[in-house]
């Protein structure tokens, strides 16, 4: 058998559920050991434990974005078992963080946004940056919310655009070290997370997708491996919208 991934150990945060999962679940079919991380400890070990029954070589993590002490110590924990050779920085505030227009939203719910989500991101990476072997490959999972601006989601599109800038700069410091990072900006998806969107919020999406119809994570899963195997090699600090080829304006 061989895999887009035979022998890499990736990490995979936000791992428990939803885009993360299968992100997890599809490194592992191409021959990956998965590192998954999550806030969520239940549903992380269930998870884990589905993918160990399929007979995938499975780690698991509970880690929060919001306390570095937590990523510091998760990465060590990590460290024990030797070097790594990529990491999906998938985990951010997605659910309930939206439907206020800007005059109402949360003061108190714009920081946690930001904090998780972007330095949140940072966090993560420079505590693996010290694990991760020559050629890696990072994922940072943005949102294309970030680039046609979606309305009452503003700390959202806000972090995801900071974590889209932020790709860029690391891409050239991180260089130094050749390990490569990009973002992907997925379009709604179909996950428990968004079951909460409104059919015409889906409807919006749908019609408006040069390929037309909804979004599974299946539709996303190809970019992240492709970004994480020696068939990117030479491509850094890139953004790929994944979204169907959804027209912004
Ligand atoms: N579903 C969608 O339509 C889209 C999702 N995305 C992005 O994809 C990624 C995954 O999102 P979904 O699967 O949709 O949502 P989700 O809410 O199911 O997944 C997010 C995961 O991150 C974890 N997480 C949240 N806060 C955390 C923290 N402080 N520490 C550790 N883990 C934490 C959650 O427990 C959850 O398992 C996110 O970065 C999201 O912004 C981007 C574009 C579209
Ligand atoms: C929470 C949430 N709500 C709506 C949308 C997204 C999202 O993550 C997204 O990325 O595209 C639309």
């Amino acid at each position: 058998m061989h895999g887009l991934l035979d022998g890499k150990r990736i990490v995979v945060t936000g791992a428990a559920r939803g885009l993360g999962f299968h992100f997890a679940k599809s490194c592992a079919e191409q021959g990956a050991m998965v590192v998954m991380c999550d806030i969520l400890a239940g549903e992380l070990a269930e998870s884990a434990h589905s993918l160990r029954e399929q007979g995938y070589r499975i780690e698991d993590y509970v880690i929060d974005l919001a306390d570095s002490a937590s990523i510091d110590a998760t990465f060590a924990a990590i460290a024990e078992s030797g070097a790594i050779d990529g990491l999906v920085n998938n985990a951010a505030m997605a659910t309930g963080v939206g439907g206020k227009n800007m005059i109402d939203y949360d003061p108190d719910l714009w920081d946690r946004v930001m904090n998780v989500n972007v330095k949140g991101t940072w966090l993560v990476t420079r505590a693996a940056v010290p694990l991760l072997r020559e050629g890696s490959g990072i994922v940072n999972v943005a949102s294309d919310t970030a680039l046609w601006g979606a309305p009452r989601l503003m700390a959202y599109v806000a972090s995801k655009g900071a974590v889209i800038a932020m790709t860029r700069s690391m891409a050239r410091e991180l260089g130094e070290k050749r390990i490569r990072i990009n973002a992907i900006a997925p379009g709604l998806t179909r996950v428990e997370a968004t079951e909460y969107v409104p059919a015409e919020r889906h409807q919006l999406y749908e019609n408006g997708r040069a390929l037309a119809g909804a979004q599974q994570p299946e539709d996303v899963t190809g970019s992240v491996l492709w970004l994480l195997s020696d068939l990117s090699g030479f491509v850094t600090g890139q953004l790929i919208p994944v979204n169907g080829g959804f027209i912004f304006n």
